[in-house]
């Protein structure tokens, strides 16, 4: 049963693009059950966010050159994957990592170092860098966010807030990805500071807080990019009520 579809939805997946808002929960226990129930590597999730995230950026965006602020989470993973698919695609993507490399885990770090052997302009900013990184994202044509996703809590803190305060006071056309660092995806609240994007590439289904009043000034449009999770999966979630978070 179709619950809700906005007609914002991409990709060629029927089910998806049926699928309701989803909360912060449900769209985690999507990719755990994917990985665990269905055997997908998180790794092909994450190949997937990253290359519909990069379609949409080309789609919405002639920028040339596109500066991706990553995070050291899986939102930062499908960073680096943006980053190279952005590169095939004829852009030149610069990623800036808001975080120590050293401490990145899992499939962020594999793509991660997969970014460091294709020669993808990449730099790690620190506290003395930061005043080069909001030089830099005051003159880019593009910012993505890939900073903080569903696995945030509270307010964006340290170099990670500065990013956002930067990225926001920039001309750019500014892309969120999943969701806007800062925004709670359950309520809709933004903390502070919290990322304001142009275009929201959402993943599996839009966020339950994205329908909240005043979250749309944060998300800007919304695009809903499959991660390659199973139909039968979709369905479950389709045809059942919302667990309330
Ligand atoms: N296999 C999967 O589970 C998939 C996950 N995906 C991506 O992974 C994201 C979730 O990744 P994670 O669970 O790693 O979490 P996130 O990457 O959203 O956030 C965790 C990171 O942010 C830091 N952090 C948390 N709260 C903070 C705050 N308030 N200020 C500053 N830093 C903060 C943590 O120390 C950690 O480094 C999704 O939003 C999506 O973008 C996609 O790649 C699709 C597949
Ligand atoms: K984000």
């Amino acid at each position: 049963m179709v619950l809700g579809s906005t007609g914002t939805h991409v990709g060629d997946q029927v089910t998806a693009a049926a699928l309701r808002p989803l909360t912060r929960a449900e769209v985690r226990s999507i990719d755990e059950i994917a990985i665990g129930e269905y055997g997908m590597p998180g790794i092909c999730l994450m190949e997937n966010a990253g290359r519909g995230a990069a379609e949409q950026i080309v789609a919405h965006t002639p920028a040339n050159e596109i500066a991706i602020l990553c995070g050291g989470g899986n939102n930062g993973g499908d960073g680096f994957v943006i980053a190279r698919h952005l590169e095939l695609m004829g852009r030149r993507p610069h990623v800036f990592l808001l975080a120590d490399p050293g401490k990145l885990a899992g499939d962020a770090l594999t793509n991660w170092q997969i970014a460091m052997a294709g020669k993808i302009a990449c730099e790690v900013v620190d506290e003395r860098s930061l005043p080069s990184l909001q030089r830099k994202l005051a003159d880019a044509a593009c910012i993505v966010d890939a900073m903080l996703g569903t696995g945030a809590s509270g307010d964006p803190r340290g170099a990670i807030a500065l990013a956002i305060q930067a990225a926001n006071a920039a001309k750019a056309f500014r892309v969120a990805i999943d969701l806007p660092s800062g925004l709670d995806c359950d309520t809709g609240s933004p903390g502070n500071p919290c990322f304001r994007a142009d275009l929201t590439c959402t993943f599996v289904a839009e966020k339950i807080g994205f329908d909240a009043a005043g979250a749309r000034e944060f998300t800007g449009t919304i695009r809903v990019v499959p991660i390659g999770a199973p139909a039968d999966l979709m369905n479950r979630y389709a045809a059942s009520e919302s667990n309330g978070g």
